[in-house]
């Protein structure tokens, strides 16, 4: 294995301590906690984990923070009501609604993550914020492409110029990171199922993002040598004998890859820590915008 390893954990640390940091420069400057809520309806089990992590990053940086446990019974009516309470609540500046939602509510998403007001919308899903992204104004961005593209620059890769190429399109993570490249000035290649010669493209890139949710997806022989490789996909694949709970791995062959990569984040321990460390700082971001917003 020849490439930079690009560890999670690491760069997860610092967002947070930068964070911190920053709370309590707020605190000293309004005498305000940031506060942040949490909208879980239902019972599955990883998102039940990622919950309880997204609440005890908040203890760990001593923000202020609230859980609501909804049952997967909730209509959307009742949720959206919550929702506003908590739009109107002034020690909340963030608020996320878990995804996904359970059986009927999955087909409404849109309408009820587009119910969080876009100054509280910590996860950057509301029409106005993926607006402000495209345009290229401030304005809170989805959790874990900033939380890549912040990984990049403290990693000194360059970007500006380089050939980026984003491997799948979804409003979460394709779609936003291919705006982010733009904005750094990269030359940005979105691709997806459609897409003709998918090996012939990637390996034109000097940074290839994968988030196509396919495990292995991507093989040493689809990646240009010394491209660094952001491997976003989460997939758990069936259980045995060495892994009961199913092995964990992401949509890059990480050991080929990993071969011909100059630099690699590897699955677990890549950038799904950063997801939870970047919903730290936009959760200080919403609070800094809200309070100077209420001074003026
Ligand atoms: N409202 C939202 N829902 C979901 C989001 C989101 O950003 N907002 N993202 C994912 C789940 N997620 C956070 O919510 C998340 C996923 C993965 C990780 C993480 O730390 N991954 C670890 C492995 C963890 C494991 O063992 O399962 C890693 O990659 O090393 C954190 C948060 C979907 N829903």
């Amino acid at each position: 294995m020849s490439a930079r390893i690009l560890s999670g954990k690491e760069f997860a640390a610092k967002f947070k301590e930068d964070a911190a940091k920053r709370a309590r420069a707020l605190e000293e400057k309004y005498g305000v906690t940031p506060g942040l809520a949490v909208i879980i309806v239902g019972e599955d089990p990883a998102s039940q984990v990622y919950v309880r992590n997204k609440d005890r990053a908040c203890q760990e940086l001593a923000l202020y923070s609230e859980v609501i446990r909804l049952p997967e019974t909730v209509t959307e009516q009742e949720l959206t009501a919550r929702i506003d309470e908590l739009n109107y609540d002034k020690r909340i500046h963030g608020i996320l609604v878990q995804l996904p939602l359970p059986g009927a509510l999955a087909r409404r998403e849109k309408e009820i993550t587009g119910r969080i007001l876009p100054e509280k919308d910590v996860d950057g899903f509301h029409p106005v914020n993926v607006g402000r992204l495209v345009m290229g104004e401030p304005g809170l961005v989805p959790c874990t492409p900033a939380g890549c593209l912040k990984m990049l620059e403290l990693a000194g890769i360059a970007m500006d110029g380089a050939r980026a190429v984003v491997v799948g399109r979804s409003n979460i993570v394709g779609k936003p990171m291919a705006s982010l490249l733009l904005r750094e000035n990269a030359t940005v290649t979105v691709c997806h199922s459609h897409t003709k010669d998918l090996a012939a493209v990637t390996r034109e890139a000097d940074i290839l993002v994968a988030a196509v949710g396919r495990p292995g997806f991507i093989r040493a022989d689809m990646v240009k040598p010394g491209a660094t490789v952001i491997d976003v996909g989460i997939n758990r694949l069936p259980p045995d004998a060495d892994h009961p709970r199913g092995k964990l791995v992401g949509d890059v062959d990480f050991a080929g890859a990993a071969e011909v990569a100059g630099a690699i984040t590897p699955v677990p321990g890549g950038v799904g820590l950063l997801t939870v460390a970047m919903l730290m700082e936009n959760v200080v971001t919403a609070a800094a915008c809200q309070l100077a917003a209420q001074k003026d």
